[in-house]
């Protein structure tokens, strides 16, 4: 229609502008191109259009406002190849989408997921004796904290070990994916679809050789936990979860469309394992991080705490709204790495115009919430840890609470778990925070261990360098 495609790096023929990312931190580059280009950028990666949206004010303007258009979601080829295309995350903007929208919007809405306050205090307090016991097991004591809420949530499944075979078994399958299926490699199939049916042994293929396994394990992850389930409710014992819920909602009804909706709450309880478990521990990481590098902030909520709470006993919900510093880290902590870094992307499912720009159909729309998130203009000094930015000239906390959080996402893909997230990550913070001081470890001459930041890729998951040494202060559970 003559209107020019949004500004962007020169493209290489063939290879577009592969060359020029930054394959294990692409949002550095895209952070970079926006400062260059503006806030959206179109760039051409082996021949499939990419849009960059590095500024909240248009992402807004497009996905909230025109979410009939950039809620679609690129295709991959290698969803199907390795039998994931059923996640909810993953699947095209369209009826299936919807029904499955609408079990998560359900299930996972404010009012229902208060209903179990207790079970992230529960949960909470479980991790920080844990982490109390054997601090060098922290890595294990994230995992066991993530997974074994969200499976109680979804499946009523308490996890007894740190080597619970059916959470291992899901770890698995959320490790392939977060490894094999980036709409990089997903770029690189559509411009050479060849890939895809080429033997695993074959060079640039090998990644196929993880497909049939991958498959194999999805099945298994979907039906035995929901066979469980069923099991429990046929014997009275069924703790109240998702799933149980819905079967209940069920009771009475046999045939085909029985089975065909079980099959879609199989689906969709998968789906909230793999998009809830590894973006709670990587949060908690996060949050774990900035303890030990800023122990100033950890002094400031220990402080707050301490005054609301007293020494008799431990935070609960009820606390929550006077617990404004608390609030602030929990943001800080959403803001300073977001772990989805680049969002899922989104992809156009008609061509569009945005001032002045053609943005074609089809084109993979890449949300850049770190450069976001990083925007000296907004948050100045943006890569230090700093809960104050968080509140008003006026000492009060901005409006501006977690599930409306960037690091949600936005428009009609914005996460379902986010209000899930919001509960037990406070829930988390605070018990930890309210029992254990975390340092940095001391080395064998007595001196403190320097922490390094690194983070690995997939959905970006911080480590920290060395395990912090962890204090029960004062002796007790409570400062
Ligand atoms: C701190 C924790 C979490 C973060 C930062 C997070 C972030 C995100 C982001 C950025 C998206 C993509 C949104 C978009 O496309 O615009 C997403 C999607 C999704 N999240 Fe979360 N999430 C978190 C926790 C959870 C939890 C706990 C659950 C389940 C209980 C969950 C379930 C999902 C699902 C099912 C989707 C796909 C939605 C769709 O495509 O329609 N997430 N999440």
């Amino acid at each position: 229609n003559g209107l020019p495609l949004p500004p962007g790096p020169r493209p290489l023929p063939l290879l577009g502008n592969a060359l020029q990312i930054n394959i294990t931190e692409p949002w550095i580059t895209y952070a970079d191109w926006g400062r260059r280009y503006g806030g959206i950028v179109y760039s051409r990666l082996l021949g499939q259009d990419f849009i960059i949206i590095n500024d909240e004010k248009i992402a807004r303007a497009l996905l909230d406002q025109r979410g009939a258009i950039y809620s679609d979601r690129p295709v991959i080829g290698t969803n199907k190849l390795f039998g994931v295309d059923f996640n909810t995350g993953l699947l095209p903007y369209g009826d299936t989408w919807r029904v499955h929208r609408k079990i998560l919007n359900q299930t996972l809405r404010g009012e229902v997921v208060a209903s179990y306050h207790d079970l992230y205090l529960r949960k909470a307090y479980d991790f920080a004796l844990n982490l109390m016991d054997s601090p060098g097991g922290l890595e294990a004591h994230v995992q066991m904290i993530s997974a074994s809420l969200i499976m109680a949530v979804t499946y009523g499944y308490e996890v007894q070990t740190h080597d619970d075979p059916l959470v291992n078994r899901i770890q698995q399958v959320v490790d392939i994916i977060t490894q094999v299926l980036t709409p990089e490699r997903g770029a690189l199939l559509m411009a050479f679809p060849l890939l895809e049916h080429l033997p695993a042994w074959f060079p640039g293929a090998a990644f196929k050789r993880l497909a049939r396994p991958c498959r194999e394990l999805v099945k298994e992850i979907m039906e035995r936990p929901f066979e469980y389930v069923k099991g429990r409710m046929a014997q009275g014992k069924a703790p109240q979860s998702m799933v149980s819920d819905f079967l209940t909602q069920l009771h009475g009804d046999s045939g085909d469309a029985v089975t065909e909706q079980e099959q879609v709450m199989m689906e969709v309880a998968a789906t909230v394992f793999i998009g809830g478990s590894e973006t709670t521990s990587s949060t908690l990481y996060v949050f774990l991080l900035a303890m030990v590098l800023y122990p100033e902030v950890q002094e400031r909520a220990h402080a707050e705490i301490s005054a609301v709470v007293g020494n008799d006993r431990l935070p609960d919900f009820d606390d929550r709204s006077s617990l404004p510093y608390v609030e602030a880290i929990c943001r800080e902590t959403l803001r300073w790495q977001p772990v989805v870094p680049l969002s899922l992307p989104h992809a156009t499912s008609s061509d569009d115009t945005y001032e002045g720009y053609f943005i074609p159909k089809g084109a993979v729309v890449i949300i850049n919430t770190w450069g976001m998130t990083h925007d000296e203009t907004r948050y100045p000094d943006a890569a230090s840890f700093k809960p104050e930015r968080h509140f008003n000239p006026d000492g009060q906390l901005k409006d501006e609470p977690i599930p409306v959080n960037l690091g949600f996402g936005l428009g009609r893909r914005i996460c379902p778990g986010r209000h899930f997230a919001d509960r037990s990550m406070w829930a988390a913070v605070v018990m930890v925070l309210a029992s254990l001081r975390l340092t940095k470890a001391t080395g064998p001459a007595g001196g403190e261990i320097e922490v390094r930041p690194d983070f690995t890729t997939g959905l970006a998951m911080s480590v920290i360098a060395s395990p912090p040494d962890i204090e029960c202060t004062d002796g007790s559970v409570v400062l």
